[in-house]
């Protein structure tokens, strides 16, 4: 088990890149620390199989470094770096038992037959296959493949990391979230490090202990799932974390703070403060559908907004109202009363507002 460490990486498919939008991973520096349990989390497209790529070795970086336990691998092939990999699509020798695919990546090794007899049965029964050990691979179902699979990566002790690339794509939805349990039970007890792709925040969450979210070839945000949910670091992690959304207003600078149409949202004095040094003129307000507020009456500190539309959840609500030109979701509790196209009064708790300049977050001694 190594740690593993991405130095000043960049990567582009083309030969000669001519500006950032040519690379699939713009120059970042990452540590992925030993026996940590991660989940690179992104839309598609953001370069989350190059980067496991690049670490397995199955892709050259065009620049930087990759470091295990501070030892440079760049020049060493995926066999050398020890990384053992699943990809989305099950990777199976058809012909042979389930018993000699998992066996085969220790034969390789030179395990002694003992020890591969005994891994490979812990390894099965964790994976509950231990009823398949002797049957041919090819009449498995995809499911069962990918289990072998997994297995395969699982099996051995000796590796630097396990990389899962969006493991569960062929799994039985019903399956995926024993199967994701799994995986976290299996790292709880062989205490390795593992890095799982996936577009899915809530796969992301109940596998990983911190997520790295990508967007357009960076890490825009390595967290707990509840630092993501709670200090958003970008605009982009605020949007693709939680359900809905955050809520992200435009706003232009005023005295008080930011504003857009007729409406004024009082912020924070630092943040007015760096509100009038800014040169740029995109400013974003962000505030997650948790943490506004609704109530029947007018107060100090309330909008009065019309109700868009209300989308029962069974234990909670959405609502959508219309501030202004802006459409707020709020979450409220289910036993909340609103009509729509009636008038709710929107009030925004100043310390979960989110001030967000060239879409990244503005934190108060940054
Ligand atoms: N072999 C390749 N040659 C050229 N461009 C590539 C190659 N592989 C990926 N790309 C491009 O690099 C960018 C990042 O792709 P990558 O597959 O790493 O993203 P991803 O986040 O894993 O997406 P997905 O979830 O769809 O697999 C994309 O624009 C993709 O089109």
């Amino acid at each position: 088990m190594a740690e593993i460490e991405l130095k000043s990486l960049a990567h582009s498919y083309s030969s000669t890149p001519t500006g950032p939008a040519d690379y699939a991973i713009r120059q970042l520096d990452h540590v992925w620390e030993r026996g940590g349990a991660y989940a690179l989390l992104g839309p598609s497209g953001c370069g989350k199989s190059t980067m496991l790529n690049i670490i397995s070795g199955l892709v050259e970086p065009s620049e930087g470094e990759v470091l295990f336990d501070g030892r440079r691998v760049n020049e060493l092939s995926p066999r050398e770096r020890n990384i053992a990999q699943v990809f989305q699509f099950p990777v199976v020798y058809d012909s042979m038992t389930v018993y000699d695919n998992l066996a085969f990546p220790l034969k390789n090794n030179k395990v002694a037959a003992s020890k591969i007899k005994a891994r490979v049965h812990e390894i099965a029964e964790v994976l509950e296959i231990e009823d398949k050990l002797y049957r041919k691979a090819k009449n498995l179902t995809a499911d069962e493949k990918q289990k072998v699979s997994m297995g395969r990566g699982l099996v051995r002790e000796d590796v630097s990391a396990i990389l899962f690339d969006e493991p569960l794509t062929v799994i039985d939805p019903q399956l995926k979230w024993r199967l994701r349990r799994k995986l976290k039970q299996i790292h709880e007890q062989f205490d390795i490090t593992m890095v799982y792709v996936t577009h899915d925040q809530l796969e992301a969450s109940t596998f990983a202990d911190k997520i790295a979210v990508m967007y357009d070839g960076q890490i825009v945000q390595f967290g707990t799932p509840t630092e993501l949910f709670e200090q958003p670091n970008h605009t982009f992690v605020g949007f693709f974390i939680g359900s809905p959304g955050m809520n992200l207003i435009e706003v232009s600078r005023c005295e008080q703070g930011g504003r857009f149409g007729d409406t004024v949202i009082p912020l924070e004095p630092w943040q007015i403060e760096v509100l009038q040094r800014l040169k740029t003129n995109n400013v974003k307000i962000g505030i997650r559908p948790e943490f506004v507020e609704l109530s029947a009456q007018p107060a100090d500190d309330t909008y009065a907004s019309e109700v868009l539309d209300v989308e029962d959840l069974g234990t909670y609500k959405i609502v959508t109202v219309q501030l202004g030109s802006a459409q707020i979701k709020v979450r409220q509790n289910e036993e909340f009363e609103v009509r729509v196209g009636g008038t709710t009064h929107v009030a925004f708790p100043r310390q979960w507002l989110k001030l967000y300049v060239d879409e990244f977050l503005v934190q108060e001694h940054g």
